[in-house]
C-alpha cells in the first residue's frame, strides 16, 4: 500500500528536506547516521512503523527497557518542524523516520534506494508494549521467532543485523558476554582469543557501562559487509551478532556472501539489505484513513 513518491504532489520537497536535516546532523556527529537507522528499526518492531516510539511522556513506549539507548528523536522533530512550515499536516513522523534511515545509509556509503511512503502515525504508545524487541542476550531461536512474527525470514534476520556495520554500543550491553556468558562466569567462547583482551580493556568488569565502542571493528563509519566477516571470524562485538554464526541456517546466510562465486553471481549484500529494509519498513503500517498525521512527532494530535 505504500508507494514511492507519496508526497510528490502534496509536499514535493519532503524527501529533500529530510535529507538535508540528516546530512547536517551527521556532519556535526557522524554517529547520528547509526542512531537514525536504529530508530527506524525500533519503531517498526513495536506497533509497526507508525511513530509510536517518538511519543513523549513517562508512560510512553520510548522508555521501555527494550529501547535502551535509542535516540535521534530531536533530529526527527527538527525535520518535522521544517516540513510543517512548508506543508502543514502532510508528512507523517513514521515516514520521516523511514526517509531518515534511508538517508543515513546513503551518507554512510551504503546503497541508495527509493523509499516507499504513505505511512500514517499511530495513536498508541505504551511503555509495556515493547516486548517484541529482541534483546542482546536472547537465543538465536528467539531472534528467529521474533523476526518471523514480523514476517521476516532468517535471511532478513542476518541481513538486517548487518546494519551493525555502522554505529556503537555501550559497554552496558557487553557485561554478560565478557564476564558471565549465559551464567558461565566467563566470556563467550565464540570471541576470537586475540579480540577478547581488546574488548575487556574497553569494557572492564565493574567499569563505566556508558563507555561506547564500535560494533563493526575497524569499519564503524562505513556501511559495508565487513560486519559479516567480523562475525564469521569471531570479531563480533554484540552477543546477538555472534549468535548468528552459531546456528546452521543463519551461518549459511553469512557464508553465502563470501563464497567463491558470490562476487559474480551473488547473493549481493547491499542489494539484499535494501530488500530487507523495504520489508522491515512495511511492518504493520497504517495507511489511508488509519491513524493520523501528527503536528509534532512527540505528541498525538
Ligand atoms: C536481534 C536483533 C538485534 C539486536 C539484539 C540488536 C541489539 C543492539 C544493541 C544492544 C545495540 C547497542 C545499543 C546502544 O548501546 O546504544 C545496537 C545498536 C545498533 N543497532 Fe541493533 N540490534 C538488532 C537488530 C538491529 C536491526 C534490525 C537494525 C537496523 C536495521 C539495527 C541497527 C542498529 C544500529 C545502527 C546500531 C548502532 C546505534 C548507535 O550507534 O547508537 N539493529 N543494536
Ligand atoms: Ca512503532
Ligand atoms: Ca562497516
Amino acid at each position: 500500500q505504500l508507494i514511492e513518491g507519496f508526497y510528490s504532489s502534496t509536499c514535493p520537497n519532503a524527501e529533500q528536506i529530510v535529507s538535508s536535516v540528516v546530512r547536517e546532523a551527521v556532519s556535526s556527529d557522524r554517529n547520528i547516521a547509526a542512531v537514525l537507522l536504529r530508530l527506524h528499526f525500533h519503531d517498526c518492531f513495536v506497533q509497526g512503523c507508525d511513530g509510536s516510539i517518538l511519543i513523549d511522556g513517562s508512560t510512553a513506549e520510548k522508555h521501555a527497557f527494550g529501547h535502551q539507548g535509542v535516540g535521534g528523536f530531536e533530529i526527527i522533530e527538527r525535520a518535522k518542524t521544517r516540513l510543517e512550515t512548508v506543508c502543514q499536516g502532510v508528512v507523517s513522523c513514521a515516514d520521516i523516520m523511514a526517509m531518515a534511515a534511508r538517508d543515513a545509509i546513503a551518507v554512510s556509503n551504503g546503497p541508495v534506494y527509493a523509499v516507499s511512503t504513505g505511512r500514517r502515525d499511530g495513536r498508541v504508545s505504551n511503555i509495556s508494549f515493547a516486548s517484541d524487541m529482541p534483546e542482546v542476550g536472547e537465543s538465536i531461536q528467539s531472534f528467529k521467532d521474533k523476526f518471523r512474527q514480523k514476517g521476516l525470514s532468517e535471511k532478513d534476520l542476518v541481513v538486517l543485523n548487518a546494519a551493525h556495520t555502522i554505529g556503537t554500543t555501550a559497554c552496558f550491553f557487553m557485561t554478560e558476554r565478557l564476564y558471565n556468558f549465559r551464567g558461565s562466569g566467563s566470556a563467550d567462547p565464540t570471541i576470537n582469543p586475540t579480540f577478547l583482551p581488546e574488548l575487556k580493556a574497553k569494557c572492564p568488569q565493574n567499569g563505566d557501562v556508558n563507555v561506547r565502542l564500535p560494533i563493526d571493528r575497524g569499519s564503524e563509519n562505513k556501511f559495508d559487509s565487513q560486519v559479516l566477516k567480523n562475525i564469521r571470524d569471531g570479531f563480533a562485538v554484540l552477543q546477538s551478532d555472534a549468535s548468528l554464526y552459531t546456528d546452521e541456517e543463519t551461518k549459511r546466510v553469512i557464508d553465502s556472501y563470501f563464497g567463491f562465486l558470490s562476487t559474480i553471481i551473488g547473493p549481493f549484500f547491499e542489494r539484499d539489505f535494501v530488500e530487507s529494509m523495504v520489508k522491515m519498513g512495511n511492518i504493520g503500517v497504517k495507511t489511508g484513513s488509519e491513524g493520523e498525521i501528527r503536528r509534532v512527532c512527540g505528541a498525538f494530535n
